[in-house]
């Protein structure tokens, strides 16, 4: 069972994605906790290629195709052989980010689904988007005093129309997406996700 957990930036996917990995593993079975861009040895050396440096320094191809290949490093290495054993991956972000955040990029959908279907080929059985306002996840950011930084390079606006995003996604893959209220504390978001998992 492969499951991933979406949303904007700081509404709590890595959390929820550890909470439910620890559910997981205390009900004996095992997990791969993993994160994208990143997971494997590879796919983390691309990201220091992507979130480090000049933000201006690849286009929006050369951008989407970075991801990929960090996607299909950690998909070849780490998740199919997890698969493969029977055990269950959660994925802190996969090819929906894409599918949002380069299109509000000015990066081509079209372009991500052919990449997707070429070079990926697998979408999680359950994807899991953690909704919240924006202005609720940058409150949170405010009072830890290091997610600032991120919501004022990117800016609001950004963070409401990739929110928009993974709603038209949701709309489009409703046998995979559920999107689940993410503004509460923690533990009451991880129930909401354990009642709806098969
Ligand atoms: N439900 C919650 N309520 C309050 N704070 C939270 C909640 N979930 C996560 N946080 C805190 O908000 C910050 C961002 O959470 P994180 O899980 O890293 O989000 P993301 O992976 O979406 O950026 C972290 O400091 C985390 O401890
Ligand atoms: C996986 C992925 C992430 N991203 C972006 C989303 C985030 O702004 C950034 C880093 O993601 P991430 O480390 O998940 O940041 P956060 O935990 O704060 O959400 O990379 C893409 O633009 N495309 C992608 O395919």
């Amino acid at each position: 069972m492969f499951i991933s957990f979406e949303g904007i930036d700081g509404c709590g996917k890595s959390t929820q994605a550890r909470l439910l990995a620890r559910h997981l593993e205390a009900q004996g079975r095992p997990v791969l906790l993993t994160r994208e861009p990143g997971g494997s040895e590879g796919a983390e050396a691309v990201r220091a290629l992507l979130v480090e440096g000049d933000p201006g320094r690849w286009s929006p191809v050369t951008e989407l195709l970075l991801y990929m290949a960090a996607r299909r490093d950690n998909l070849e290495r780490r998740i199919a052989p997890a698969l493969a054993r029977g055990d269950w991956v959660v994925s802190d972000r996969w090819t929906d980010s894409t599918r949002v955040y380069q299109a509000t990029r000015g990066g081509d959908r079209v372009m991500v689904d052919a990449l997707q279907d070429l070079v990926i080929a697998r979408e999680p059985d359950l994807t899991f988007v953690i909704d919240m306002e924006p202005e609720r996840a940058l409150a949170r950011g405010l009072a830890r005093g290091h997610e600032e930084d991120r919501f004022e390079q990117l800016g609001l606006d950004f963070q409401h129309t990739v929110r928009a995003g993974y709603a038209a996604l949701a709309r489009d893959y409703p046998d995979r997406i559920r999107v689940v209220d993410g503004d509460a504390d923690a533990d009451t978001v991880a129930a909401r996700v354990r009642a709806l998992l098969p």
